[in-house]
């Protein structure tokens, strides 16, 4: 059994490459990154190292990689001749990847399986956008090529920082992982990937990962680089931090039982645990990595406006929420191009145009002077 993955970054590396290998896949990464490239083509293994309670090294082999920037030729032929492909790359770049999958699609042979395409990025429906951008890509090639595929949406946990220079190619990672893939696009041969959890109905988990681990990281991140903290356990141990998470927590919990029937006592549990995980001094993650690209994070559908937006439709609380997304506004970081777009918008927009097109509410949306007025706040602060 082969897998291609894109992104042999962070998570691809210590999360889907890993449980690919125990599945028993051949294993191919695709990168654009020719250092990470000659890097893991320099190793036969490499390892992934679990820090905090719990954990414990695996060793992974059988992978090669190949640069799709040099060879994509190489990858198109592995894409023709796997049984799964795999994303990590990030939301925004998916309409890169598009191409290569579907010159794949369109090399395979027309007998063989479905191939099983699962894009693992923190975002909704992520498979479901990789496959609109390969519809795009293939034209009036589509309806040939589509039936040589089957496209899953997914929702992938494990915190999984930066790493540190000099680490070579092995990870480190924190013990706790959590990999929900919809089974139906599957029918009787889903992927054989152990540990994943297979589901008639993604949306609320992806919904409870996207609106509780990353909204409760995204604001711990943005309070925290406000205080002057790096360190994403550092900012928790601020009582005033936790409390601010705490309460965006609160106001998401209350939608996702809501709006998906969720037990609140369960609901809690799942809270305290990723707080737990967030605390985990042994992880060295910073609010950098963890408050990156704020544009994306303050869009539609993202962390912040996808649920204030349902809750506010809803009558339920979002006064925290709008806090963090004031905090979002003051995050400076000159090596992320979001983050110095953002500062720059935000000194030059009318307050109206930047809450329309960061947010992309409708003017006539409950939440959109909400948030207007926190623009507006920020902007006053910068005059
Ligand atoms: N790190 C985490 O804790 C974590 C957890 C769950 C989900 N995710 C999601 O996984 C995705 C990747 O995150 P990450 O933390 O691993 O980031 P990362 O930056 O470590 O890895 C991304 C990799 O993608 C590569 N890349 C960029 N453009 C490419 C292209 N056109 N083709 C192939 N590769 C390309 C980069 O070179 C990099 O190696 C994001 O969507 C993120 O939200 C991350
Ligand atoms: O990857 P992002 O930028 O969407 O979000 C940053 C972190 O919150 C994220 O990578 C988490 O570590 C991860 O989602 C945990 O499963």
């Amino acid at each position: 059994m082969r897998a291609v993955h894109f992104g042999a970054g962070n998570i691809g590396r210590g999360f889907v490459g890993l449980l690919l290998h125990e599945g028993g896949y051949e294993l191919t990464f695709s990168d654009v990154s020719s250092t990470l490239v000659d890097a893991i083509n320099g190793v036969k293994q490499y390892t992934v190292h679990e820090v905090g309670d719990g954990g414990t090294d695996t060793v992974v082999t059988g992978f090669r990689a190949i640069n799709s920037a040099e060879h994509p030729d190489q990858v198109i032929e592995a894409v023709a001749g796997a049984h799964v492909v795999t994303t990590a790359v990030g939301p925004t770049i998916l309409k890169f990847v598009a191409p290569l999958i579907v010159s794949g699609l369109a090399l395979r042979d027309p007998s063989s399986p479905p191939l099983q395409i699962m894009a693992c990025e923190n975002a909704i429906n992520a498979t479901d956008l990789l496959r609109e951008d390969m519809k795009t890509v293939a034209g009036n090639t589509w309806d040939a090529l589509e039936g040589r595929a089957v496209f899953a949406n997914a929702a992938v946990d494990r915190i999984v920082p930066a790493q540190p220079e000099g680490a070579g190619v092995d990870v480190t990672v924190e013990p706790f992982f959590e990999w929900a893939i919809e089974r139906p696009p599957f029918g009787d041969v889903p992927p054989n990937i152990p540990g994943a959890h297979f589901v008639d109905d993604l949306a609320p988990y992806i919904e409870r990962k996207l609106f509780t681990v990353n909204t409760g990281h995204a604001t711990t991140a943005y309070f925290g680089a406000q205080a002057g903290v790096e360190k994403i356990s550092d900012a928790l141990a601020d009582p005033a931090i936790a409390a601010k998470v705490d309460a965006v927590l609160e106001e998401t919990s209350a939608l996702l039982v809501d709006k998906h029937g969720l037990d609140p006592q369960t609901q809690a549990e799942y809270r305290a645990t990723i707080l737990r995980r967030f605390r985990n001094a042994a992880l060295p993650d910073t609010v950098w990595r963890v408050g990156r690209q704020p544009l994306r994070k303050l869009s539609r559908h993202e962390r912040f406006v996808g649920p204030a937006a349902e809750a506010a439709d809803r009558g339920l609380g979002v006064d925290a929420l709008l806090g963090a997304m004031g905090a979002a506004l003051v995050f400076d970081d000159a090596e992320d191009p979001q983050a110095v777009e953002l500062q720059r918008r935000i000194r030059e927009e009318d307050a109206a145009d930047f809450t329309g097109s960061v947010t992309g509410l409708d003017p006539a949306h409950p939440l959109f002077a909400r948030v207007q007025d926190i623009v507006e706040a920020r902007q006053a602060e910068l005059a």
